[in-house]
């Protein structure tokens, strides 16, 4: 679906990323997870395409003998509050963007709306101007909006950012039955593993430039981490949630849910 071998990536003269390598399957749900800063957005725009990697190659969906069929949702979307849009409108923006040949017929173009509006739960809101609606609902049309040209890989940068636990549970379901329903591969970025856990099939862990890959219970280890972040670090386990922390704070662990971590914004928040 896409994959990509030895990614060296230099910005300003900084290392970020340095031989990563990636291969997402069709149907698969890959989270990229990593700390404030290790590299997750840059790995994307590198997937996407518009991000040429120092070093290593990239191959992504073909339609029709040309690339195509990502969907990408970024990390901010600036949305002026006053735009005159309504949701759907915002839908149909999306429509042509990955496609080849003419533009739609507006009959088709208002069925795939509806249709895609349904998939992803924000069919009551449709009607409603982008800017009116809550952070979840603009999550879910902006989703809608990704997914209309029927991508055949969803690239998703921080879709959780600013959601309430419940709110994010919902979006990760929704994913997780759109994947299935759909074969869409998606590679989504998040700081917070744990809300991943019970769909993601392989896990792309991101520190010091580097990444491990593999499924969660592999990557998620104390020995694999500490080879990665060059420094001890421990995974802890409790009431099903994952932690990671910097060794020597392991111990303190009650009074660690409430103070930043070493790794600044580790990757896996204790408590959250
Ligand atoms: N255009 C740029 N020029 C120089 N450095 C950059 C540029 N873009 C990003 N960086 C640096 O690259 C590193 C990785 O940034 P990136 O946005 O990929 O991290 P991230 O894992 O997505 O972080 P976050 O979780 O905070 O969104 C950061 O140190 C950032 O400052």
């Amino acid at each position: 679906m896409v994959s990509a071998r030895g990614i060296r990536v230099v910005l300003s003269g900084k290392e970020i990323l340095d031989g990563v390598d990636l291969a997402v399957a069709p149907g698969e749900f890959v989270g990229l997870i990593g700390a404030n800063g290790a590299g997750k957005t840059t790995l994307l725009r590198v997937l996407l395409g518009v991000l040429k990697p120092s070093a290593g190659t990239v191959s992504r969906p073909r339609r029709g003998g040309a690339v195509s069929g990502i969907g990408y949702l970024p990390q901010k979307v600036a949305l002026d509050p006053d735009a005159p849009l309504r949701a759907r409108d915002v839908v149909a923006l999306g429509a042509d963007g990955g496609r080849l040949g003419p533009p739609l017929r507006s009959a088709t173009l208002r069925r795939r709306v509806e249709e895609t509006l349904q998939a992803v739960g924000a069919s009551q809101f449709a009607d409603q101007r982008i800017g009116e609606l809550s952070g979840g609902q603009q999550q879910r049309v902006l989703l809608a909006h990704a997914l209309i040209s029927e991508p055949a890989l969803l690239l998703l940068d921080e879709p959780l950012a600013n959601l309430d636990p419940g709110s994010a549970h919902d979006i990760v379901l929704l994913l997780d039955e759109l994947r299935r329903r759909r074969n869409v591969a998606i590679v989504m970025t998040a700081h917070d593993m744990n809300v991943l856990l019970p769909v993601m099939d392989r896990i792309v862990y991101l520190a010091a430039g580097h990444a491990v890959t593999g499924p969660p219970d592999q990557v998620v280890r104390t020995e694999t981490l500490t080879r990665l972040y060059g420094r001890p670090v421990r995974v802890l386990r409790a009431e099903g949630r994952v932690m990671v922390l910097a060794d020597d704070e392991a111990p303190q662990l009650p009074e660690a849910a409430h103070h930043r971590q070493p790794f600044d914004e580790p990757a896996d928040r204790v408590g959250t």
